[in-house]
Order: C-alpha cells, then structure tokens, then sequence
C-alpha cells in the first residue's frame, strides 16, 4: 500500500502468502477490474511485469499501469511491487522492488529507493538463495522455477529438489516465496518441498475466474500456516 513506512511493509510482507505477477497490456483495458478481482481472492502483492513479446513497457506505459494497481493495492490494503526499475519503483510510491540476478545490484537499488521500500531477489540455485538470505538490503527472496514455465523461456528449472534444500538447509528469517509453473494442482507438491509462499502468474492471469483462482491458491497456501 503507498505511503506505508518500512516496517509496515516488512510486517505485511511477513503475513503475505500469495504474490501475483501481472503483465498489462494483454489485459486491454480491464487491468483494473482483473486487479480487483485477484486482490478480492486474496492476494498480497502485486507486482507488474509486463514483457510481452520479450519487450519491457514503456516507462511511461508503465507508470499509468501502476498508477491503476496502486489504486487497487490501496483498495484491498495489498502490497505494489515493481519490477526490476528503482527510479520507478520511486516514482509510483511503490511498497516493493524485485530484482533479478541480472538486475541492478541490491546496494545501488537500496540507494535509488531508501529504506521504506522492501527489495527482493530472484534466486535460481542454492548458492544464490543462500547470498540473499544474508546479503544487506534484501528483504525477501524467490526461488525457483520449479517448473519449466513458458512465462520465463529459456530460465531452467531448478525444481522442487531447490525449494527442498532452501526449506531444510537455509535458517533465515526472511520470507520467501516458491515461483515457476505454479498452479492450484501443483500446490499441495510445493507446500510439501517446504514453501509457505508462493509468486503466481498464469495460475491467475489465465484463469477464467481470477477471484476465484486467488482464493483457491490463498486458501491453500493459508491452510499450510
Ligand atoms: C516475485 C518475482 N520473482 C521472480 C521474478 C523474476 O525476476 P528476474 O529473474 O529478474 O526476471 P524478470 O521477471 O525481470 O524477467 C520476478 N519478476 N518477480
Ligand atoms: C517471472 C518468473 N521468474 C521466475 C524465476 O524462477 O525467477 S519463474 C517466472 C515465471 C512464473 O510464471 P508462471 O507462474 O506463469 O509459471
Ligand atoms: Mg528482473
């Protein structure tokens, strides 16, 4: 939610469980209504990603679509998250920054964005997970794929062996979240690797009933604490 200080954010991102990627521009024109839907299903954070056909948005185009989530996030009392850009992540008031091994380094991005705004890390095997949960300014992190998912061609898959080893042999504190090829028949497998949370994008982007989709996932993800 914009305009929450850091350790409300890092208390809200402690009790979320169900974090949705969207993109926007294959929503045409419906990202609002799509948002509160999800949202109303009960997830805790979005964040937009939109590289549709390969290719980032615009950051102009990127604004107006996080201008419309930020509304919906307030709406709900959810968490905005955006996507690899500090500078933008600044300009919208966003609540979160994720950023990818190829992204900016997490001290430069801490500097852009100070310390009211939580950073993630996407982490693909146990030597990364292990750096992001002790390296400074990262708040959380991600692990996966655990499926090959056409959402990120060519990423290989690390798979559930991963989750399993982050679960059992990282003692961190900070939250993470299972991602890559997620869906409600694949989540029971992922909360026995050892996962409590969970980033999602087809799972809700594609569904017919995005509400319904989302609270499926949340009630899942809520009956395994
Ligand atoms: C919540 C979350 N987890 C992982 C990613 C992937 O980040 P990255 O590896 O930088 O790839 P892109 O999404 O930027 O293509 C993410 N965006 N969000
Ligand atoms: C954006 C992204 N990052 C990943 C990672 O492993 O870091 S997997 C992924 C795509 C997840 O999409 P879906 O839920 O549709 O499979
Ligand atoms: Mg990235």
């Amino acid at each position: 939610m914009p305009g929450l200080d850091g350790d409300r954010i890092r208390k809200r991102l402690d009790d979320a469980r169900l974090y949705l990627c969207t993109d926007a521009r294959a929503r045409q024109g419906d990202l609002a209504e799509f948002a509160d839907a999800a949202l109303a299903g009960g997830v805790d954070i979005v964040q937009l990603r939109d590289k549709t056909g390969g290719k980032p948005l615009e950051a102009a185009q990127e604004i107006a679509a996080l201008e419309i989530l930020a509304e919906a996030c307030a709406r709900h009392g959810a968490l905005l998250a955006v996507n690899d850009r500090a500078d933008v992540a600044v300009a919208v008031d966003a609540d979160v920054l994720h950023l990818g091994q190829d992204d900016l380094p997490v001290a430069v991005a801490r500097r852009i964005v100070g310390d009211d705004v939580v950073i993630g890390r996407s982490t693909h095997s146990w030597e990364q997970a292990a750096a992001a949960a002790t390296e400074e300014g990262v708040d959380y992190f991600c692990v996966g794929p655990c499926w090959p998912t056409p959402t990120k061609p060519g990423r290989a898959a690390p798979g559930l062996d991963l989750v399993r080893a982050v679960s059992s042999g990282i003692e961190t504190t900070r939250p993470w979240f299972a991602i890559g090829g997620i869906d409600l028949a694949r989540l029971d497998d992922v909360l026995a690797a050892g996962a409590e949370r969970a980033v999602v994008v087809r799972a809700i982007t594609e569904a017919g009933d995005p509400a319904e989709a989302a609270r499926e996932l949340r009630h899942g993800l809520t009956r395994a604490g």
